[in-house]
This record gives structure tokens, sequence and C-alpha cells, in this order.
């Protein structure tokens, strides 16, 4: 088992990375201040692990609760929220309650901002079960759901008591979801990691058919990274910001599309081509650098042109993004593959990239 800690003085919180973590209960008891859970997971991953691990803990003395979620984008709303809160309050959950989130980025995404808020705050734990997840949303506190105007535009900042990252439940990930999760991957060694961008060429092959080996350094690398820029930044007043390298114009395609239309790792895979060609446009990357990032892209099976949806309504859609600041947009760009930098781009180089980066899908 490899363990990375996220070391947020008033947080911190081990994330563990290992095969069949699920029925590991030694992990969890501690942690809980009374022996209750409620685990929050949806209609696909419940029949695949909520036994095995309700099982567990249920043979550990700890009282546990279930509450399936519809699965998908489509439903990171406020409707599915409240049904989260309809259940604890229907089982009389208290504020020592730990809920468990047992699924991907929407699930710990909901169950997250739904600790967050319950009775103004009750504990959560992380046990992601898709690659995105594993490797992004269940590290770092970012938790929410969605408006129609805007991508996780509610939410708080509110860290888990602790991560379990069981590669074991990558084994049943569609390909398509593995796909998608490799684009957050890939997104950290273009913000700050040549060295693992570089790894991650040599190595795709191996990752996209899921060796453990390979699998397990990759998630914990982009576990390291992402718990080192937390640690230096969790409200994301600097840094933490070049996480979201791809998501301006990424967030902008999923709700221009619709929720769920394009998976948010395919979103994020099209909106860091669109960064490149801004950044190009810039003279910060080259054409080979662009032709490096797209071929990875395209062996991780991921889309490398963005949807068309008209200049004027990427604009639009961008300037709802959190990073705006005093009206203008902000985006995550390179100035050579593994440095990145937050910037703002004149009308004209978005639309450059626009142009670069688009076609009818
Ligand atoms: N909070 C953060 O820092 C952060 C970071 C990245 C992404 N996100 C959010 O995460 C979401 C995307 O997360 P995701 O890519 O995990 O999508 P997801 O949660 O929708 O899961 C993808 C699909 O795979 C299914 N699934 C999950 N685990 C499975 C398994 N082990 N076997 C078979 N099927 C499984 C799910 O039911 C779903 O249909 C987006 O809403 C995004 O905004 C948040
Ligand atoms: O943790 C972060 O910070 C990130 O930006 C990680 C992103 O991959 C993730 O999609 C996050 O939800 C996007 O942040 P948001 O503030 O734009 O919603
Ligand atoms: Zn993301």
């Amino acid at each position: 088992m490899q363990t990375v800690k996220l070391d947020l003085a008033h947080a911190p919180y081990d994330i563990h990375i290992a095969r069949d973590l699920l029925t590991q209960v030694e992990l969890i008891k501690p942690l809980l201040l009374q022996l209750r859970v409620v685990i929050v997971s949806n209609t696909t991953v419940a029949p695949l692990y909520l036994k095995s691990l309700q099982e567990a803990l249920e043979a550990a003395d700890i009282q546990c609760h279930s509450i399936i979620l519809p699965d998908g984008e489509v439903y990171k709303t406020s409707e599915t929220l409240n049904q989260i809160f309809d259940a604890l309050l229907t089982e009389r959950c208290e504020r020592k309650t730990t809920l468990i989130a047992l699924g991907g980025g929407v699930i710990g995404d909901m169950t997250g901002f739904a600790a967050a808020v319950y009775q103004r705050g009750v504990p959560f734990i992380q046990i992601p079960t898709t690659l995105l997840a594993q490797v992004d949303s269940s590290v770092g506190g970012k938790t929410g759901i969605n408006h129609p105007l805007g991508k996780n535009m509610i939410g708080a900042f509110y860290q888990p008591k602790l991560v379990l990252a069981d590669l074991a439940t990558l084994d049943t990930l569609p390909l398509r979801e593995l796909s998608a999760g490799m684009a957050e991957v890939i997104k950290y060694g273009l913000i700050d990691d040549l060295a693992f961008f570089e790894w991650l060429e040599a190595n795709i092959e191996r990752l996209m058919a899921r060796e453990t080996e390979v699998l397990a350094y990759a998630i914990e690398r982009c576990c390291q990274n992402k718990a080192r820029i937390v640690a230096g930044d969790e409200k994301e007043q600097g840094q933490r910001a070049l996480l979201n390298l791809g998501h301006t114009f990424g967030h902008a395609i999923e709700s221009g599309l619709g929720y769920g239309a394009w998976l948010h790792g395919e979103a994020v895979a099209a909106g860091m081509m669109l960064a490149a060609y801004a950044s190009r446009e810039l003279d910060q990357i080259s054409d080979d650098d662009i032709a490096r990032i797209e071929s990875l892209l395209q062996k991780a099976g991921l889309p490398v042109k963005a949807p068309v949806l008209g200049n004027d309504r990427y604009l639009d859609l961008m300037a709802q993004d959190k990073k705006v600041d005093a009206g203008k947009i902000k985006f995550v760009l390179m100035r050579c593959l593994g440095e990145s930098y937050m910037g703002e781009l004149s009308r004209e180089t978005i639309i450059a990239a626009l142009d670069a980066g688009c076609s009818p899908v």
C-alpha cells in the first residue's frame, strides 16, 4: 500500500492507494466519532461494491445506512443533494455520523458538499472508484454541485478525513471513463511536472492496459502533486489555480453541450488543447509541444478537438468561470511543457485558439 499525506495544518489526512482497500475497516474505524456511517453511492457503483464495504463495516460493529443516487453528471444538482439530506434526516443522523462517498467524482463532490453543510458539518471519507476520482476529485476538498448557469457553481472547500483509492475498483471501470481520468493525469505533467509528462509518454500504453504497477505509480504521483499544491494554497488564492488547466474552456464545453454530453475528462482534454493553442499564439509553446500533447491525449483515447459552440457562446460561458476577476476571464497557460501560469488573453487570441482547436463533432 502506498500512502500520500495531505499536510494541511487544520485538516491533515492520508490518501491510501492499493488493491482491495474496501474491506480494510481498520483504516476507517479509528477515525469515526461514533460507530455509525452513511454510505452514499449510485445505481452503477452500489451493485458492484456496496455489499463488501457494508459487510466489512458491520462486522466491525459499525452501523451502516446507504443512500443510492441516480448516476450521471446530469444529477449533480441541488435536487439530488436534497435526496441526501432527506435520507440523513429521516434516519436521524447526528453530527458525529460519518458520510462515506463510494463512487466517482460526482458522488464524491455531492457527498462532500452534503457533509460540509448537513447540520453545519459532519465528517466524511472518500472512497473513489474512478481513475479521475482517485487522481483528482477525492483529494483537496473541492466539493459541490452544478447549476444550470455554470459548472460547480455551488459548493465548499471541505476536506475529507481519509481517502481510500482501491485500485481493484478500476477493473470494472468502462474504457471511456478510464480515458477521462487520464486527462487529469496528463494535466499534472503539463502544469508543473515535465518528468512525469515524459514518463507518461513512455508508459501510456501500459496505463491504458491497466497494468497495476504503472497505474499505482501514476495515481500516487498525481496525488503527491495535488497534495503538494493544495497544502500550499487550499482555497485557490494562487498556485492551486494551475490545477484548472483546460478547465476554463472545458467547463464551457460541459455547460454549453449540456452536462453529461461530454465527460468531464473529455472536456478537459479538449480544453487543454485550446489552452495549448492559446499559449502558442503567445509564442510560448511550439508546434512540436502541441504535437506531443495531442499525441499523448490521443493515445489515452481522448478528444483533441473541441466542439464548435460559436466564439461568442464560448466567451459568454467562460465569463461565468469562477476564476474571473474584476470581469476578466483568467486562463491557465503554458510557458513550456511542465510549466504553467495564470494569465489573461485578448479576444483575438481566444478566437485564434478556438479557430485552431475546434471542429464540428
Ligand atoms: N472536486 C474536485 O477537485 C474535482 C476534480 C476533478 C473532477 N471533479 C468532478 O468530478 C466529476 C467527474 O468525475 P468522474 O469522472 O469520476 O465521473 P462520475 O462520478 O460520473 O463516474 C463516471 C461513471 O463511472 C461509473 N463508475 C464509477 N466507478 C466505477 C467503477 N469502479 N466501475 C464501473 N463504473 C464505475 C459512474 O457510476 C459513472 O457512470 C465531475 O463532476 C467533475 O466536475 C471534481
Ligand atoms: O482541485 C482543483 O483545484 C482543481 O481545479 C481540480 C479540477 O480537476 C476539478 O475539475 C475542479 O473541480 C475544478 O475546479 P473548479 O473550481 O473550476 O470547479
Ligand atoms: Zn477537472
